[in-house]
């Protein structure tokens, strides 16, 4: 994923994580899921860094700034381990998220069940073609985006999820900031120009494939010579 965050690194009780600490977080994570839903009581660091595509020492060192968490000749505990990142991650505490632009990638995101899990609530999608508003989208009624300050002073979302057109997108964005939104996932294929407080990450899944088809390319090219 091609992504850009401009928010700041997270502080823990035992130190501050850089910002690719914190974004190996989440991946972390998924494993750790994964293994507490299997009952598996405790986890190496070796585990964590064949799931991160990490070293076992930078697994180590991210995770040393959490805590003393780690047990000699047993690895960390799954749930303490689990708690400690959610913690960090703020998924303890749900987050409202608002969607705005309920098309064809809207509305499947809107639909996506995963989110719950991550401790993200999709509390609102909104979108400014009159025909849509109104209309069902997953549990979710399409409400209008020009009643935006609306929805986030109701909701308290300081998160959104952008998917609207390019040529919306810097309007839309504005509108939200103005209303204090913090954290915005942007979709749309354009740069977005927001003030420095607010932490902009970038989704490109046609970028993402160009870069897999010049891996696949340059290694043909590399075990062709
Ligand atoms: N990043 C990626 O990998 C990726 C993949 C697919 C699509 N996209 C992008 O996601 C966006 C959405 O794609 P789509 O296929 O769902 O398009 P779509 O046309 O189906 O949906 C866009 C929706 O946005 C609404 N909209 C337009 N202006 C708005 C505004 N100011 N406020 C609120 N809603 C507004 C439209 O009414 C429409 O319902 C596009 O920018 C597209 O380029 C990105």
């Amino acid at each position: 994923m091609i992504s850009r965050q401009r928010d700041v690194p997270g502080a823990t009780s035992a130190g501050p994580l850089s910002r690719r600490a914190l974004d190996r977080l989440p991946v972390y994570l998924r494993r750790l899921n994964a293994l507490a839903a299997a009952g598996t009581e405790y986890v190496s660091s070796t585990e964590l860094a064949a799931a991160a595509g990490a070293s076992r020492d930078l697994v180590r060192k991210d995770l040393s700034a959490l805590g003393q968490l780690g047990r000699p000749g047993k690895g960390y505990p799954v749930g303490v381990l689990e708690a400690a990142i959610e913690q960090i991650l703020g998924i303890s505490t749900h987050q409202p998220v608002i969607l705005v632009g309920a098309g064809h990638l809207g509305t499947a995101l809107v639909q996506y069940g995963g989110f719950a899990a991550r401790g993200l609530d999709v509390v609102s999608v909104l979108d400014a073609d009159p025909q849509r508003v109104g209309q069902p989208c997953g549990q979710l009624t399409i409400e209008d985006a020009s009643r935006a300050g609306e929805v986030i002073e109701r909701t308290g979302a300081r998160l959104a999820i952008l998917t609207v057109p390019g040529e919306a997108a810097q309007l839309a964005a504005d509108d939200l900031v103005h209303h204090g939104i913090r954290g915005i996932l942007n979709f749309a294929p354009v740069e977005l120009e927001v003030p420095e407080e607010v932490s902009v990450r970038v989704v490109d899944v046609s970028a993402e494939l160009q870069l897999l088809a010049f891996h696949h390319i340059s290694g043909e090219a590399g075990s062709a010579r």
